[in-house]
């Protein structure tokens, strides 16, 4: 029987709940979260997008079909034309311009998640590279999904982080999210148990990686 994403989700259980009900999350839903951790890790966000970018542009050389282009630009997409513009639209209303973005120090927490994508999609594979980049694209689309169906959500003008909510639940995200989940599960189903399992260390850490970028804003960590 082939692989899914689901079987990837499954294979490091406990982390990727940790990712997806962190206390970041659940303060953003709730509206509670510290104003300062929201613009530290929205700024620290901005920096990562443009390497994930970066990372979508390598998955893009590294298609061997137009299909696997389109995917590529799929994910670019989402990140230039949709995450992007919530990121300078904050950042606007708070003062800071683009240029002033561009310039910010990068936490820890922001190169080492970034630089490990790159680093996996240098030296793997086009599927080891989309599976370094699912827990950014999938997982902030469950996020969304997640605080929707929770009762401590709140929605509308009493949150003030309701627009990143409503950008992650968005049509646009969840059509790219649902398009990787496509992708993925098509190319599981082909490996063997050898390379899932490698698969599914890189994803795992990837998670990893993502818990500790929350924690890096809840921190106000550098
Ligand atoms: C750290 C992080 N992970 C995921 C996403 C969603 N692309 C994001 N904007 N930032």
């Amino acid at each position: 029987m082939g692989y899914r994403f689901t079987d990837l989700t499954d294979a490091c259980h406990d982390d990727w709940r940790a990712y997806i009900e962190h206390g970041f999350v659940r303060r953003l839903g709730s509206g509670t979260l510290d104003e300062g951790a929201f613009r530290h890790y929205l700024q620290q966000d901005y920096l990562f997008l443009i390497h994930f970018a970066r990372a979508y542009a390598l998955a893009a050389y590294k298609s061997r079909t137009l299909s696997d282009l389109r995917q590529a630009h799929e994910g670019l997409k989402a990140i230039l034309d949709v995450e992007l513009e919530l990121h300078v639209g904050y950042c606007r209303e708070w003062g800071i311009t683009e240029a002033e973005l561009a310039a910010l120090p990068e936490a820890r927490a922001t190169l080492a998640y970034t630089r490990y994508v790159l680093d996996t999609g240098n030296r793997g594979d086009l599927l080891d590279l989309h599976v370094a980049l699912a827990p950014c694209l999938v997982g902030y689309g469950e996020i969304a999904n997640w605080l929707n169906a929770q009762p401590d959500t709140v929605r509308g003008d009493a949150n003030p982080y309701d627009a990143w909510i409503a950008m992650y639940a968005s049509d646009d995200f969840q059509v790219a999210m649902r398009a990787e989940l496509e992708w993925l599960d098509a190319r599981l189903a082909d490996v063997t148990p050898a390379r899932f399992a490698e698969l599914a260390e890189v994803f795992r850490d990837a998670t990893r990686l993502e818990i500790d970028f929350w924690q890096m804003g809840l921190d106000h960590s550098l």
